[in-house]
């Protein structure tokens, strides 16, 4: 009879385990096999935020207001539900919970951002330093620390302040540069002998695009395009161009900056964060292969290129002639070699097909003459998600990584964002039971560890995102967050399956 029983017990044990493995999905792991010891050793984890999208406080304590503070009120119906990071998540007066919500989750990082503005409430060192910004800051590194969790910190996550756009147009011009060399200088002397990790931009594509061509889905700020229906002022075949050579350009003095004056003595590294999608040929033919090495170079090479080589992609140079910026001796070899390890971050696939002719409006999206769509014949180029634009394709993540690895002489990466949303209706019990996001991230797991296995120097993966936040022009209508935020609730957070995968999977 006991051995019997303890056949019973055995059977049920092994039954339960194969039940919860597939509930997660057929795709995802739940195995004991697939975890973080899959990985190299010193291979880092965590989860990502960024100022505007979590901080909230947004006029409080001395900060300054930044142009998502002034785009958000002067056109709330530029945002799906109209909504604002005046409150956020509020991590600004609750980041002692949260640090201690990512130690329960076992993550050994936490990406997120400086508001300039709260540093800065000009945008200038000689409008003064607001102290009551310096002490928030230096209150979540020494809380993180203590807590044992790194800080991977972004200097410039979209938020510009108000006052540098009102002087002189913002990264429209190249007095920027100063400035935010002279931010940035501030903050490695303030928080550098705790903070060993900075990213100077965070997707300086998508704020140069976002921002000034009006081609993206949901406009960002500050709002500037050709088109008069949506933008009051701008031109997006030219402006697009001047800011990301600005954005590059600041890049490139922040870097020096820290090489020359801090690095030698605080020991930490810099670093840039690039986005792109991964781009599939619409077909075999040679013309769309092409359109899918144009569309990489003309989101991707336009700031790998230049950090990597000092020069623009020659496909660019070739197609934008006298509306793309040129570097000067001095700036090329600024810009040569200019950081430590790339970020990247990735959502999802594209298909690539080529533009035969380029109809009406020339801006900097329709430079590329492609034609990029998520669907072929029919057929998505994967498991579709709650964000329209997005689907789960983990094998772009492998192939970029590849290319980077080949391209780009092998740098040292970080994965600093990769994540999906779900659209935000349903009640909470179905917000947090969330299988396609344990999916997600297990497939892209993999596919970064395969990656590995080719030979990529990956040192580090940072989901997007800690948090359910404010997503830009979809406000908070799209959660990408690892752990759920009861807006209804006082901001409650309440860990998603998702989360306790990541916890499980992280457990050593
Ligand atoms: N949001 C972006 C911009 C890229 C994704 S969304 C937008 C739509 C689009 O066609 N493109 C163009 C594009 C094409 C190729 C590569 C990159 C970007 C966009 O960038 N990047 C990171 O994505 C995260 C998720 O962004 C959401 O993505 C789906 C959008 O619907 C939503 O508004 C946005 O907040 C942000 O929260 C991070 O702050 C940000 O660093």
């Amino acid at each position: 009879t006991i051995a019997a029983l303890l056949l019973i017990l055995l059977f049920l044990q092994l039954f339960s385990s194969s039940l919860a493995g597939s509930a997660a999905s057929s795709h995802s792991s739940l195995s004991s096999h697939f975890n973080r010891g899959s990985f190299p050793p010193g291979f880092i984890f965590g989860a990502a935020s960024a100022s505007y999208q979590s901080e909230g406080a947004a006029f409080e304590d001395g900060k300054g207001p930044s142009i998502w503070d002034t785009y958000t009120h002067k056109f709330p119906e530029k945002i799906v539900d109209r909504s604002n990071g005046d409150v956020a998540n509020d991590f600004y007066h609750r980041y002692k919970d949260d640090v201690k919500l990512m130690k329960y989750l076992k993550m050994d990082t936490f990406r997120m951002s400086i508001s300039w503005s709260r540093i800065l409430p000009s945008g200038k060192l000689s409008g003064g330093i607001n102290k009551q910004g310096i002490a928030f800051y230096n209150n979540v590194f020494n809380e993180l620390l203590a807590n044992g969790i790194i800080p991977f910190v972004t200097l410039f996550h979209w938020d510009v302040p108000q006052a540098l756009e009102d002087e002189y147009g913002g990264f429209l011009s190249p007095r920027i540069i100063d400035d935010f060399k002279d931010f940035s200088e501030v903050c490695f002397k303030e928080f550098g002998d705790r903070v060993k990790h900075w990213i100077t931009l965070n997707e300086p594509f998508s704020f140069a695009n976002g921002g000034y061509d009006g081609n993206f889905i949901g406009n960002f700020a500050p709002g500037r395009c050709s088109d008069r229906s949506i933008c009051a002022a701008g031109n997006s075949s030219t402006e697009p161009y001047i800011v990301a050579h600005h954005l590059l350009l600041s890049h490139g003095a922040a870097v020096k900056l820290y090489r020359d004056k801090f690095q030698g003595l605080q020991k930490g590294e810099i670093g840039i964060t690039i986005v792109t999608h991964w781009f599939v040929p619409y077909s075999n033919s040679t013309a769309d292969a092409k359109a899918a090495q144009r569309a990489l170079d003309f989101i991707y090479g336009w700031f790998m290129d230049p950090v990597v080589y000092g020069s623009y992609p020659k496909s660019m140079r070739s197609i934008v002639q006298n509306r793309l910026p040129k570097f000067s001796k001095q700036q090329k070899a600024l810009l040569k070699g200019s950081f430590d390890f790339l970020g990247l971050n990735y959502y999802t696939g594209n298909y690539a097909a080529h533009v035969l002719s380029r109809t009406g409006n020339i801006t900097s999206t329709s430079d590329s003459m492609t034609l990029l769509t998520t669907v072929r014949n029919g057929k998505p180029i994967g498991d579709p998600t709650g964000v329209p634009i997005f689907f789960v394709y983990p094998k772009g993540l492998h192939d970029l990584l590849v290319y980077t690895k080949e391209k780009y002489k092998n740098p040292k990466i970080y994965i600093t964002e990769n994540g999906m949303g779900d659209q935000n209706n349903g009640t909470i019990k179905q917000l947090i039971t969330d299988p396609q996001r344990i999916d997600f991230y297990s497939r892209h797991l993999k596919a970064v560890r395969r990656a590995i296995g080719d030979g990529v120097n990956v040192k580090g993966y940072i989901a997007w995102s800690f948090l359910d936040d404010f997503e830009w022009g979809s406000g908070y209508t799209q959660l990408f967050g690892l752990c759920f935020v009861d807006r209804k609730n006082g901001l409650k957070r309440l860990p998603k399956r998702s989360a306790l995968w990541y916890k499980k999977f992280l457990t050593k």
